[in-house]
């Protein structure tokens, strides 16, 4: 069995008087890629958010490599390896594409070998380089967006629905960029409700439903199991196939 990079253990989340969490458990193996999945509403970017110290949890453990990190202030969590792409990208819309690199690169100038690895990645990133960032298309955004959070090396990347609203070449560039950095030291905890782009990429699955975890396991299992999918499809998930 892999290492695990990342638990949660009976998690729990409160937004005010919400009760969101309800006691999660989820293991991130490191390597490769975790998804995410579940309905509207399920928990995923509070579950998300709470690992990046943005919610505290208000019980529960979690545990980054050898370390509790669960009232980690989110610059400490950061600093550990652990960067978060939002669903709503982060991106600084009145700065160019360079300037939202910039200063995405917390430990000083970009180095030049990863920008030119980052940028055969997601050639969007050179080609409007010296643009506004406002003025590219939802799937640039996106891409600068996970750019941005890979600009130094990462041990864990958390990315919130990647490819919502995007059209199926630019998920397909999403996907296979992902798949590449997948190959890189740094694991990939993914929130998606596009079922097909997610199993092509998952290497383990967890499914949330109110507040938990209904299912974890291996992602090539829940492919061949098609009752088992049928049930948490029902239940949870959109099908985009
Ligand atoms: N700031 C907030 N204040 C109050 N309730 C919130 C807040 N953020 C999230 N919630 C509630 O917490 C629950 C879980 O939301 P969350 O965004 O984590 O779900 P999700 O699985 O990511 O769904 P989606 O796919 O719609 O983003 C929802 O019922 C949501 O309304």
């Amino acid at each position: 069995m892999s290492d695990i990079l990342l638990s949660l253990s009976g998690v729990h989340t409160h937004i005010g008087p919400y009760h969101i969490l309800q006691g999660v458990d989820l293991l991130v193996p490191e390597g490769g890629v975790t998804v995410l999945l579940g309905r509207n509403g399920a928990g995923k970017t509070t579950t998300l958010r709470t690992i990046m110290g943005l919610w505290t949890a208000s019980r529960g453990d979690i545990r980054f490599e050898d370390q509790v990190i669960t009232k980690f202030a989110t610059p400490e969590i950061s600093r550990r390896g652990i960067a978060f792409v939002p669903e709503d990208m982060g991106i600084f819309t009145d700065l160019t594409v360079s300037e939202n690199m910039m200063l995405a690169a917390s430990n000083g100038p970009i180095d030049e070998k990863r920008l030119s690895w980052i940028t055969d990645l997601f050639p969007p990133i050179g080609t409007f380089w010296k643009s506004s960032a406002g003025t590219l298309s939802g799937g640039q955004k996106q891409m600068l967006s996970v750019a941005r959070a890979i600009i130094e090396p990462r041990r864990l990347i958390l990315i919130d629905e990647p490819t919502k609203g995007l059209a199926p070449a630019i998920i397909k560039s999403m996907t296979d960029a992902l798949k590449e950095l997948k190959e890189t030291d740094t694991t990939i905890l993914l929130v998606e409700q596009n079922f097909a782009m997610a199993s092509s990429i998952g290497d383990t699955v967890a499914v949330m439903d109110d507040g938990r975890i209904i299912h974890a396991g291996n992602m090539q299992e829940l492919v061949e199991d098609t009752a088992l999918q049928e049930k948490l499809m029902g239940l949870t998930l959109e099908v985009h196939q």
